[in-house]
């Protein structure tokens, strides 16, 4: 507090100075954007939070490494009108302009500290208590403090210790949350204690990210993360890496350096599906299996708060807990296989199998024996040791059967026999092979006019059918912006570069249609963030394509001035909720024609529940 205090005078700041420093307006609208990873993995634990608060008459918010306010939730009834503007979001807290206080001063100090009453440096803050916690990410970098504050007669010592276990909670969440295709373990030291480290390694490996606990019991530097081997710590840590291993087993871990035995389990073993396989008949599969993705995603690796989009997700969540069949339409670069993976990862099968298959990448002939598998010999060309088809790979897990929309007819027939017994013949073989596998289909058209257009069986279509769930095109989303920025963070982290958008460019985010979805805009900001050189993306950093889209239109007034039809078309039907109708009738043409010119949007497919 001293140490505080002393600084504070040496700002310069006048001990009865109210002071209101922040961000406003557009300027505080990027940085809430900049920030929207750290928020998205922060919320689960401010949101359990609200009841607390709510009874306590207590606020609690979350700043950045600078001590500017990024969230805040809670009662602020204590405060008058005008101090409330304090706590606000965008509001700097930071030592250097309001003196002691729990954020400002737990960023220099990197600890809890709770500042209550007079211990304030401002006369203005007397009447608070404030107590804040760090929080560091998963490779030790400050990144943020979380704060609880109230009216200083209501301040209790244990709310220190309270903040921190809420910040290492945080902390915690961070690392489970950007360990995608990494292996998280979780240790206890062998001595009776009961706090619990965690360490996440990738699949070389090397160590990513450790938590607060983690670093003190195995004494790692910062800068020892992403550069040190597992093996370099434990004596055995190798057998993490060899271990096929469900969630229970335990294992010993030995720190070389202490001698420490760690009893560890592995949390979550991101880096191939099959290694999650309880199943011992997909087990014994496994070796056989095609080469599958890297990792299984769940639903926190797919970010968005538009609404349309949380929507299809809360619906997803509720599907994943059943067995129902699932349709996911939405266009190429929407999350469809993302969605599907996720969908897998929270649902009773999540032990078993994710099998995907695109039905329009593949050749008609090739469809069946990749489906089926053949038996050793049954064909010309057929490998000796005969191939396990997708379906029977699936066994008591998940298909994913993109465009589904492009089957051939023929095979049609026979997933649709399939579907009805659930029991599957190789190619060449007599003996039916019973599955048990859930079916998750994708496309981009409306299958349903696909059925009407003769091109599907309507029979297969009623099998498939269970739920269905719209994923919208990222044209359609509100959180453009908010997306790239989270895209653009973890691009720095890639390329270990500090990057942001200019003001033209967050214009083109939001502006650019992104025909190629979410998978374009990653891909263009890599892009970007790569070209740039003075750390600020300019629209000239994109792709030429995106460019030369970017031109036309504004080069065309005929284009431009269809991309304002296209616009009118899709606001006046988000006012009417889909209705074509009235849609039609507002915008003073015919039902037809605006069927017509939805077509040219891209709208092969209307549904009424996109908009
Ligand atoms: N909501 C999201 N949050 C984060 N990343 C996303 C999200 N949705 C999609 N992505 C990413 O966008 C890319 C495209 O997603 P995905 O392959 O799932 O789309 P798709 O609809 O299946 O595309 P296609 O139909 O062309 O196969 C992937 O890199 C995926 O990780």
């Amino acid at each position: 507090m001293i140490r505080s205090w002393e600084r504070s005078r040496c700002y310069n700041i006048e001990a009865n100075a109210v002071k209101d420093a922040g961000l406003e307006g557009a300027g505080l609208k990027q940085f809430i954007e900049q920030h929207a990873q750290f928020l998205h993995e922060v919320h689960p634990t401010l949101n359990r939070l609200s009841n607390w608060t709510k009874r306590s008459q207590t606020a609690v918010g979350i700043s950045d490494a600078k001590g500017y306010i990024i969230e805040i939730k809670g009662k602020l009834d204590f405060l008058n009108d005008e101090y409330r503007s304090h706590l606000r979001k965008g509001a700097c807290w930071s030592e250097k302009v309001r003196g002691t206080n729990s954020a400002g001063t737990a960023i220099i100090e990197k600890r809890p500290i709770a500042v209550v009453g007079k211990e304030h440096y401002l006369e203005s803050n007397h009447t608070l208590y404030c107590v804040g916690a760090p929080i560091f990410d998963p490779t030790g970098r400050l990144i943020g403090v979380f704060n609880i504050s109230g009216y200083y007669e209501k301040y209790h010592p244990t709310m220190l210790g309270f903040a921190d276990m809420i910040s290492k909670e945080m902390e915690d969440w961070m690392l489970l949350h950007r360990s995608h295709d990494h292996i998280v373990l979780a240790l206890v030291k062998e001595s009776a204690d009961h706090s619990r480290a965690l360490l996440s390694i990738n699949k070389d490996g090397f160590l990513s990210g450790a938590n607060r606990e983690a670093r003190t019991f195995l004494k790692l530097d910062n800068d020892k993360i992403g550069h040190i081997h597992i093996s370099e710590i434990f004596s055995n840590g190798k057998e993490i890496l060899k271990k096929k291993t469900t969630k229970e087993d335990l294992i010993y871990l030995e720190n070389q350096e202490s001698s420490t035995k760690f009893l560890t389990t592995i949390l979550f073993d991101n880096r191939r599906s099959h290694f999650y396989t309880g199943k011992k008949k997909a087990l014994q599969l496994s070796e056989q299996q095609p080469k599958q993705k890297e990792s299984i995603q769940s639903f926190h690796t797919m970010y968005g708060t538009d609404e349309k989009f949380i929507a299809a997700i809360q619906l997803a969540k509720k599907a994943a807990k059943t067995d129902y069949p699932i349709i996911i339409h939405g266009e190429s670069g929407t999350g469809k296989d993302l969605l599907a993976q996720s969908i897998h990862q929270e649902s009773p099968r999540s032990g078993g199998p994710f099998v995907a298959i695109n039905c329009g990448a593949i050749t008609k002939s090739l469809l069946e024996s990749e489906l089926f598998g053949y038996e050793a010999g049954s064909f010309t060309g057929a490998k000796a040791t005969g191939h396990i088809g997708k379906l029977e790979q699936a066994n008591g897990g998940t298909l994913f059967m993109d465009e589904i929309a492009e089957m051939p007819p023929e095979m049609q027939v026979a997933l649709l026999r399939v579907l009805q017994d659930y029991t599957i013949t190789r190619i060449g073989g007599t003996k039916p092979i019973p599955i048990d596998i859930r079916i998750i289909a994708a496309s981009h058209r409306d299958l349903w006019e696909a059925v009407q257009n003769g091109e599907f069986r309507a029979d297969l279509f009623y099998r498939l059918q269970g739920i269905n769930i719209f994923l919208p095109p990222l044209r359609l989303r509100s959180d453009r912006l908010q997306l790239a920025n989270i895209f653009l963070n973890q691009i720095k982290n890639e390329l270990g570069k500090n990057v942001i958008f200019s003001r033209d460019t967050v214009k083109l985010i939001e502006t650019y249609h992104w025909p190629g979805n979410i998978r374009q805009m990653i891909s263009s900001l890599r892009e970007a963030a790569f070209l740039c050189e003075n750390g600020i993306i300019e629209p000239h950093h994109f792709p030429q394509y995106v460019q030369a889209d970017l031109k036309s239109i504004s080069a065309n007034p005929s284009s431009s001035l269809q991309q304002a039809e296209h616009t009118t078309i899709l606001e006046v039907l988000k006012k009417t909720e889909g209705n074509i109708s009235q849609a039609a009738k507002i915008l003073g043409i015919g039902r037809n024609t605006l069927y017509r010119k939805l077509k040219n949007i891209g709208y092969s497919s209307f549904k009424k529940q996109n908009f």
